[in-house]
């Protein structure tokens, strides 16, 4: 009898440099997935993450990219064509939009460019991220938007930020139902407060906001990176895609 071996499953990450993209990078491709991730400036930690990656016998390549950048999306799609075929790739499993920074900041004095540029990361760029991979994208693949607990519930200071990954939410059902059809399940991850280097590393290096998470999460502590790549890596690796159109939220158990 001959064996037949199944293709790896190709996830491209936005931002899979550092935190939750690279924890996502690195567990998705120890259950067998190669990854293509994508970094704005952090070229070293990309290639760290790249060799990781190969180390764990699955291929990996790193491209650089500014997903607020839309006008460079035909270019950038165009290497991708170019990476993809390298890898031995023709088309996507799966698309990560994971790239995202966050503005803390009161109401009262929130800015009209905060407000630009956190639409631009979080809701233009994917959006038309996603338009321009589409065909690239297979059939019966995944989109995996990350959205937040601060979409559920509210924490002073997050009211600009916390209304793009409320818009995310709302995207993401839109997309699953024009995308439906192809088969593809659209879905966000909604992390609650994770140890990153995201916000300069308040809830990793803020000893007193590291232990208001702790205090008000189920699970007694704030998140850890690995603990989304986790959740992530059973949501996309599952042979299942009926799972669609969900907020599905990972956070401990924060707020709740
Ligand atoms: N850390 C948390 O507590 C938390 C909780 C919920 C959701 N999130 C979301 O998770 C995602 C990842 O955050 P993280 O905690 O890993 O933060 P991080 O700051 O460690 O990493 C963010 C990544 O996004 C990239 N990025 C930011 N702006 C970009 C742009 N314009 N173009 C390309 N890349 C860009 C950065 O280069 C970096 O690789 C974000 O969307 C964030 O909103 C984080
Ligand atoms: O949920 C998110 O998207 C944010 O990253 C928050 O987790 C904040 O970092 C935290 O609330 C600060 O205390």
């Amino acid at each position: 009898m001959t064996q037949t071996t199944q293709p790896s499953p190709l996830f491209l990450i936005t931002g899979g440099n550092r935190g939750l993209g690279k924890a996502m990078a690195t567990a998705l491709a120890a259950a067998g997935a190669d990854i293509i991730l994508t970094y704005r400036s952090g070229a070293t930690e990309a290639q760290a993450t790249v060799a990781h990656i190969t180390a764990l016998g699955q291929k990996a390549a790193a491209l650089c990219l500014d997903t607020t950048a839309h006008q460079s999306f035909a270019t950038f799609t165009g290497a991708l064509e170019t990476t993809m075929n390298a890898l031995g790739h023709t088309h996507l499993t799966g698309l990560v939009n994971n790239a995202g920074f966050g503005v803390h900041a009161p109401f009262a004095t929130t800015t009209a460019t905060q407000l630009d540029d956190l639409f631009a990361v979080h809701v233009k760029g994917p959006y038309l991220l996603i338009q321009a991979l589409l065909p690239r994208l297979k059939d019966g693949g995944r989109i995996l938007f990350v959205s937040s607990g601060l979409s559920r519930f509210t924490s002073p200071g997050f009211s600009a930020y916390g209304t793009m990954k409320g818009a995310v939410d709302t995207l993401t059902r839109y997309v699953a139902a024009e995308l439906g059809p192809r088969g593809i399940s659209v879905n966000a991850i909604a992390p609650g407060a994770i140890e990153t280097d995201f916000g300069g590393g308040v809830v990793r290096d803020n000893a007193a906001a590291n232990a208001a998470v702790a205090q008000s999460t189920a699970m007694g502590r704030a998140g850890l990176a690995d603990d989304i790549g986790g959740a992530v890596t059973a949501l996309l690796m599952s042979p299942a895609n009926w799972v669609t159109a969900q907020r599905i939220e990972a956070s401990g158990g924060q707020n709740i």
